[in-house]
């Protein structure tokens, strides 16, 4: 996958070089470029905003640059299995399912705005070449999009095969949300390792059982009970099918 992100902070996608999505880029599975946006101005300022059309607080950021920059980093006709990601606070959520999507990508774009965001025209005519995605990560204002890019990147860059090694696979994703095996789309129940008693507190007896068909169910409960007192809306978005008939009983 390649990946492209066009920012007039560049140095604020630094983290992408660290950790595993940095030795994923440097194993060629991610193929990550991060860009000046006002390598696209022609301006003796390097413009890339200006005041509102309408009045109003802060500036928007001008379409010429970004329509440039997109015109160059995905040139008419190579459009195929490219999208341009744009992170707002007014997109739909980001989850693990739009997670999951973007992973099946060759080229994702990011377009992280600053100041109150795009002329929108720059988004519509976006739109009339390849898919574009307005992604919000939670109920809340940033400076900036790059630290939504960051978030991105690696939500879905940690899914791309060899990304992860088997200790850490994706599917098994231990702080729920996966939509993949039994837990699919509960949240992961409460987690232990070594010592069995630390300070005065006994792991579950269950888990030291080796009765991996009783501490499966009992994980799934516990997925259950947190997922109802945490996220009782994602409870409602379960599939019925999902749920078996004990689940049901609960
Ligand atoms: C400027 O971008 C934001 O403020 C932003 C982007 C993505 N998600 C958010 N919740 C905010």
């Amino acid at each position: 996958m390649r990946i492209d992100v066009v920012t007039i902070f560049p140095e604020y996608l630094a983290p992408l070089d660290v950790s595993l999505i940095g030795k994923a880029a440097t194993a060629g599975i991610l193929d990550i470029h991060v860009h000046e946006l006002r390598t696209w101005t022609h301006d003796r300022h390097n413009t890339v905003d200006d005041s509102p059309c309408g009045g109003g607080p802060g500036m928007v950021m001008k379409p010429e640059p970004w329509w440039e920059a997109l015109t160059a980093l995905v040139p008419p006709g190579s459009e195929d299995g490219a999208r341009l990601i744009v992170p707002t606070p007014s997109g739909r959520p980001f989850t693990q399912r739009v997670a999951e999507d973007l992973a099946t990508a060759s080229h994702l774009v990011f377009a992280p705005a600053r100041y109150e965001g795009i002329d929108r025209r720059f988004i519509e005519a976006a739109a009339e070449r390849m898919p574009v995605e307005e992604l919000s990560i939670g109920d809340y204002v940033l400076a900036g999009g790059e630290v939504a890019v960051l978030v991105m990147v690696e939500a879905v860059g940690r899914l791309l095969p060899g990304v992860l090694g088997n200790a850490e696979s994706a599917k098994d994703d231990s702080f729920g949300h996966s939509s993949q095996g039994g837990m699919a789309g509960l949240l992961e129940g409460p987690v232990y390792t070594k010592p069995a008693n630390w300070d005065g507190r006994e792991v579950p007896p269950v888990l030291l059982s080796g009765n991996h068909a009783v501490i499966a169910r009992w994980r799934r409960d516990e997925a259950l009970r947190r997922t109802a007192q945490t996220r009782p809306d994602l409870i409602e978005a379960l599939d019925p099918a999902a749920l078996d008939k004990k689940d049901r009983a609960q």
